[in-house]
């Protein structure tokens, strides 16, 4: 599925029902991170984020969206041309959107494994076999030293919005008690460490699952290879004072983080 030029912003048009979802690719790939790196899998990413990480690799979801909209059914349709049975539900925050339960739960009852990309501030009761969680760190946070990568947006506004919506523990709490999880965080600098230990901590203290270290992985920050060998380093090592677990970014190394990959 092409990507769409529409760039207007999230508002659905008057004759999109609710069933539709703003989409902006659909491509086949092998997943790139966490502990399904490696699996071939069909991506489907929808457009439209309540935060704005200054790195965001999606830029195109999330400070300026693109997308078109399609059924449920049209998303799965687009699905199942590229055969495999895994499929990954990813954004922008694919949660945020009411139709994405129903897309999970139609893919789910096809048979398909599906795994969701969300930053956890969202809980929805739907069919997930691998809640792949990535808490937004407080490094994650655009300022005037720290502008969105991909463009020139205005920080201020959004700065201060990602600060207060990135960690809900309520919404993490649900999501980590309904499903099977990693809690994949984003390192960019030795101050990380503190704030993933205190996050897992609380999240322990608050929620009744079971969290195990080999549970949170740490993902070095990059959308190119060049950028991944500055990151990596630091994140390994940081894995490794904890007893975390470290993902690499495969899709970064072998394909540069093209679209459609
Ligand atoms: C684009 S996000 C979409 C899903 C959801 N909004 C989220 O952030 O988890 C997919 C994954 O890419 C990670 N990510 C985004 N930009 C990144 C970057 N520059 N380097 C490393 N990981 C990045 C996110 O933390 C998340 O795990
Ligand atoms: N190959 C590949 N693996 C991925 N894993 C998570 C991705 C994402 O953007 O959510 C992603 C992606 O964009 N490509
Ligand atoms: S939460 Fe995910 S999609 Fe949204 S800005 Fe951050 S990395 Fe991008
Ligand atoms: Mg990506």
């Amino acid at each position: 599925m092409p990507v769409n030029t529409d760039a207007s912003g999230l508002d659905a048009p008057e004759e999109v029902d609710e069933s539709a979802l703003p989409i902006n690719e659909v491509f086949h790939s092998l997943q790139g991170e966490g502990r399904l790196a490696g699996v071939p899998s069909t991506f489907v990413r929808t457009s439209g984020c309540n935060l704005r990480c200054w790195f965001c690799d999606s830029y195109h979801t999330s400070w300026e969206p693109t997308h078109g909209w399609f059924d449920v059914a049209d998303v799965v349709e687009q699905v199942e041309t590229h055969g495999g049975d895994h499929v990954v539900v990813t954004g922008g925050e694919p949660m945020i959107h009411d139709a994405v339960a129903d897309l999970l739960s139609e893919l789910s009852s096809r048979g398909y494994h599906t795994t969701v990309e969300t930053n956890g501030t969202v809980f929805r009761d739907t069919a997930v076999d691998l809640a792949s969680i990535s808490p937004k760190l407080a490094t994650s946070t655009p300022t005037a030293e720290r502008p969105p990568a991909g463009g020139d947006a205005d920080v201020g506004v959004w700065g201060d919005r990602h600060e207060r919506d990135r960690l809900d523990y309520d919404a993490l709490a649900s999501l980590v008690e309904a499903y099977d999880f990693q809690l994949k965080f984003v390192v960019t600098s030795r101050e990380d460490l503190a704030e993933i230990e205190s996050l897992v901590d609380e999240l322990r203290a608050v929620s009744s699952a079971r969290i195990r270290d080999a549970d949170v992985l740490l993902m070095p920050e990059g959308t190119t290879p060049e950028r991944l060998a500055k990151t990596r380093g630091l994140t390994a090592e940081l894995a490794l004072e904890h007893g975390y677990r470290y993902t690499p970014r495969l899709h970064v190394d072998l394909w540069n983080d093209a679209p459609g990959t």
